[in-house]
C-alpha cells in the first residue's frame, strides 16, 4: 500500500508511516496497513522483526514516535475507550504479586463487557490450568494457557494474540487454534495474532502482514500469499536453466540438487521445460515462503540496500 493513503476509517486497525524509535535505534521505519474488521490475521515475522513493538503502539501501550494510527476509529495511546474494546493477550503479563488465575478470571469481567465466565471456565479445564497457584510459580505454558483464556473469554471487539503458544505442547497448540476458531465462527471479531510457528496456523489466517527488519515485506490475503511463490526442483543445472528470467526468491542446494524458490505462479512454459528436464513443480507453504522473503531481506540489508523502504511485494513480481 502506497504510503500517504488516507487511514482507512472502516479498518479495525489503520497505521500510515508508522515509526518507532528508542532513543537513537530505529525499531518500525514507516509501516502502511490496513486490518479489515472481522478477520483473523497473522503478524509475521523472523526475532526482533518488530512485532511486539507494532502490537505495542496498536494496544495503546506506547505511543508512536511518527505516523498516524487508528484502531477502532481512534488513536489508541492511553485512550481508555479503545482500550475497554481490546484485549492484548501475552504470556508475559504481569500481574500483582499475589495474583493467582482464579483472581485473574474474577477480575476479568471489569475490564471486559463481553467476558463470558462459562467460556472461560471450559478454556480452564481444557488447558489443565492450575487457577489456585501463584501466577509467579506457573511455567512458561501455563502463563500462555492464561493469556489464551483471558484473550478468548473475553471476547473483546479487537484481540492482540503476541506468541500465544509459548510453551505450549503440541496439543495443546492445536486446542488452541480450534477453539479460536470455532469461537471466532460464533462470536465474528477482530484477531491479529503474532507467530513464527506459521504453517501450524496458516489455516485460520485471512490475511497476513509479514514485517522483517521493521518494515512490511508483505501484505496479502492468504490465498493471494499461498499462491505468491512455487517450487522448482531437480538436478542444479536445469533447475539454472529453467529458471532463468525469474525471481528466485531463495535457494537450497544439496550436492548436485537444487531447489528454488520463485516468484509467481508456474506458466505454460516453464511447465512444458520442467517437464522435460525432470524437475519437480510444487507449492510453497506460507512458512517457507516467509522465510524465502525474510532470507531475500537479509540477503538485500546485507547488500547495505539503502536505508529506505525496501518493501517486497512479491505480488508485483509475478509473471
Ligand atoms: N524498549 C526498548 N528499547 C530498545 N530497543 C527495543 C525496546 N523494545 C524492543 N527493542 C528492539 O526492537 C526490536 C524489535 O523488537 P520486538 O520485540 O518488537 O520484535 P519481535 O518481532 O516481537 O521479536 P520476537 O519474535 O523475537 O519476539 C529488537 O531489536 C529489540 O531489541
Amino acid at each position: 500500500m502506497p504510503s500517504g493513503q488516507p487511514l482507512d476509517p472502516g479498518a479495525a486497525v489503520s497505521v500510515r508511516g508508522l515509526r518507532k524509535s528508542f532513543g537513537r535505534k530505529d525499531i518500525l521505519h514507516g509501516l502502511d496497513f490496513d486490518i479489515p474488521t472481522d478477520s483473523i490475521v497473522g503478524l509475521l515475522g523472523r526475532n526482533g522483526a518488530g512485532k511486539t513493538t507494532a502490537l505495542s503502539i496498536l494496544s495503546g501501550q506506547d505511543p508512536a514516535t511518527a505516523g498516524a494510527v487508528s484502531v477502532l476509529g481512534r488513536h489508541p495511546f492511553e485512550d481508555p475507550t479503545t482500550a475497554a474494546r481490546l484485549c492484548f493477550a501475552r504470556e508475559n503479563q504481569k500481574y500483582p504479586e499475589s495474583f493467582k488465575a482464579a483472581h485473574v478470571l474474577k477480575s476479568a469481567p471489569w475490564f471486559f463487557e463481553h467476558w463470558d465466565q462459562g467460556f472461560a471456565e471450559r478454556l480452564v479445564r481444557m488447558f489443565r490450568l492450575p487457577v489456585e497457584t501463584k501466577i509467579q510459580k506457573l511455567s512458561r505454558g501455563q502463563l500462555s494457557a492464561v493469556a489464551i483464556v483471558v484473550g478468548l473469554a473475553a471476547r473483546a471487539p479487537l484481540t492482540f494474540f503476541d506468541e500465544p503458544y509459548l510453551g505450549l505442547d503440541a496439543t495443546a497448540r492445536q486446542l488452541f487454534y480450534d477453539v479460536m476458531l470455532q469461537d471466532y465462527l460464533e462470536h465474528p471479531r477482530t484477531i491479529v495474532m503474532s507467530t513464527h510457528l506459521i504453517d501450524e496456523a496458516a489455516d485460520l489466517l485471512e490475511k497476513v502482514l509479514v514485517i522483517d527488519d521493521g518494515r512490511i515485506l508483505m501484505d496479502a490475503d492468504a490465498d493471494s500469499a499461498r499462491s505468491a511463490a512455487f517450487s522448482l526442483s531437480g538436478p542444479a543445472a536445469a533447475v539454472g536453466q529453467v529458471s532463468a528470467g525469474w525471481t528466485a526468491m531463495n535457494e537450497r542446494r544439496i550436492g548436485g540438487l537444487a531447489s528454488v524458490t520463485l516468484a509467481g505462479q508456474p506458466d505454460a512454459a516453464l511447465t512444458a521445460a520442467a517437464a522435460a528436464h525432470h524437475l519437480e513443480i510444487g507449492p510453497v507453504g506460507l512458512q517457507d515462503l516467509v522465510a524465502a522473503i525474510g532470507s531475500r531481506s537479509t540477503d538485500t540489508l546485507g547488500a547495505s540496500a539503502p536505508a529506505t523502504d525496501t518493501a517486497v511485494d512479491t505480488s508485483e513480481e509475478q509473471r
